[in-house]
């Protein structure tokens, strides 16, 4: 089994809120990043696919092809966006780092070609925070 890596990156805003909390709750649990206003992100996205090199191309799968399907089903959807009010596909969740990452397994992982698995979904909130995700 081969693992290829793809890295993908967007921009987004968001903050950290518990809508089933008092705000007080919020600013006690999520500090500065519950701010009403919200504070943005650099995300780094590394996308992990598992697989057999095919005998005519040597490639797991054409990583310009993943990169294809990661920016339209996913960072197409993020960047410069807000988490908590612009992404259909997390609504209703809480926009932490380990969420985010479940989320874009769950976008990506159908759209995959049938000779491949979606391994891993690394995903950099800060260059000092991130959140590796395997899908179980
Ligand atoms: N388990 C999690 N904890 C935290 C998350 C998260 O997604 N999962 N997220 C945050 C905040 O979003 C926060 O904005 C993190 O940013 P920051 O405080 O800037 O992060 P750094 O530690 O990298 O920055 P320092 O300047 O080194 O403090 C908080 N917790």
């Amino acid at each position: 089994m081969v693992y290829l890596t793809r890295v993908e990156h967007f921009n987004a805003a968001h903050k950290l809120y518990n809508p089933a909390w008092s705000r007080e709750e919020n600013e006690l649990v999520f500090g500065k990043c519950a701010n009403e206003h919200c504070h943005g992100h650099n995300y780094e996205l590394y996308v992990t696919v598992k697989g057999k090199p095919d005998s005519g191309t040597g490639f797991v799968m054409d990583v310009k092809k993943l990169s294809t399907l990661i920016k339209e089903h996913v960072t197409d959807q993020l960047d410069h966006r807000n988490l908590n009010v612009d992404v259909p596909f997390m609504e209703g969740k809480l926009t932490s780092t380990e969420n985010l990452a479940m989320a874009i397994w769950q976008q990506l992982a159908p759209q995959l070609p049938q000779s491949v698995q979606l391994h891993c979904i690394k995903l950099y909130e800060t260059p000092r925070i991130y959140v590796e995700y395997f899908g179980e």
